[in-house]
């Protein structure tokens, strides 16, 4: 079997004396979906945030596609293939659906950022490259005819693609979703469910999500890790997790 394409190793994080992941360790196989789940407050956020190197964590490390660290610049994560979106979207209100997804590209290129989007200067051919990508993606998550349209103008349930797209457009061999479904009705969340699947088999992303709807992740992953109080409370496929008394106390079996 191959090694694992993501492994934590007794990771710990705090705040002020605040205990936000405690000796947390667990794997994620290349070619997965793995859902993260727990209540508010349970260190799934945070998780992400050691993982992109947004948070430096205090004991522990990370192994991602044979690189170990302690501590990345979350420009040298995406450098190495771990894509991320945000709990709150994170998209340029008054720019295009394209533009917002070319920004996906910025830390990726030898031109900036204002050169692609203005399209100036330097590197035409890595600016003709970038559009390219950037337009296939649009067709991929269905937002092709929607290239040209002022992102904000958008209804939520698509800002959350063009936050997905823009997250997959250099191809990560890691994504990071945090709650991608966060805020959307049942049918809305049932449609970006089905894409996550797809970017999970067309494109061979593995993916590590967190999602509040228990309903949803058993459905869509294929192995899921229970947080609470920055412990792991719970590892592996979805009905083992969902029968686990532990993971029921402390989660499941709560409303929440
Ligand atoms: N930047 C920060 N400064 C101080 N405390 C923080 C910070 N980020 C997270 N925390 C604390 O760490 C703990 C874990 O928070 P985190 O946001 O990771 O949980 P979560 O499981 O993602 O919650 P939610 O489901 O509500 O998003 C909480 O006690 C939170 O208050």
């Amino acid at each position: 079997m191959s090694a694992p394409l993501l492994q934590l190793h007794d990771v710990s994080l705090s705040f002020r004396g605040i205990n936000a992941l405690s000796r947390l360790s667990f794997d994620v196989a290349e070619g997965e979906i793995c859902a993260l789940i727990g209540p508010n407050g349970a260190g799934k956020s945070s998780l992400l945030n050691v993982i992109n190197g947004v948070y430096r964590a205090n004991e522990g490390d990370v192994v991602f596609d044979g690189t170990r660290f302690e501590a990345i610049h979350p420009y040298k994560a995406a450098h190495l293939g771990i894509g991320r979106t945000f709990q709150h979207n994170a998209l340029f209100d008054r720019l295009t659906v394209f533009e917002n997804v070319l920004a996906g590209l910025a830390q990726h290129g030898r031109a900036t950022f204002v050169e692609n989007i203005f399209r100036v200067g330097r590197d035409a051919t890595e600016r003709r490259s970038f559009n390219a990508r950037a337009l296939e993606i649009l067709a991929f998550v269905g937002l092709d005819s929607h290239a040209d349209t002022i992102v904000s103008t958008l209804p939520y349930g698509l800002q959350k693609r063009v936050d997905l797209a823009r997250a997959l457009v250099a191809k990560p061999k890691l994504l990071l979703l945090d709650e991608p479904m966060a805020g959307m009705n049942q049918e809305e969340k049932q449609e970006m469910s089905r894409l996550i699947s797809e970017v999970n088999t067309k494109l061979r992303t593995t993916i590590v999500l967190i999602e509040h709807d228990v309903g949803i992740v058993m459905g869509l992953a294929h192995h899921v890790v229970v947080l609470d109080y920055g412990r792991k409370v719970g590892d592996g496929p979805p009905d083992e997790v969902r029968a686990n008394p532990d993971v029921i106390a402390a989660y499941l079996g709560t409303v929440h």
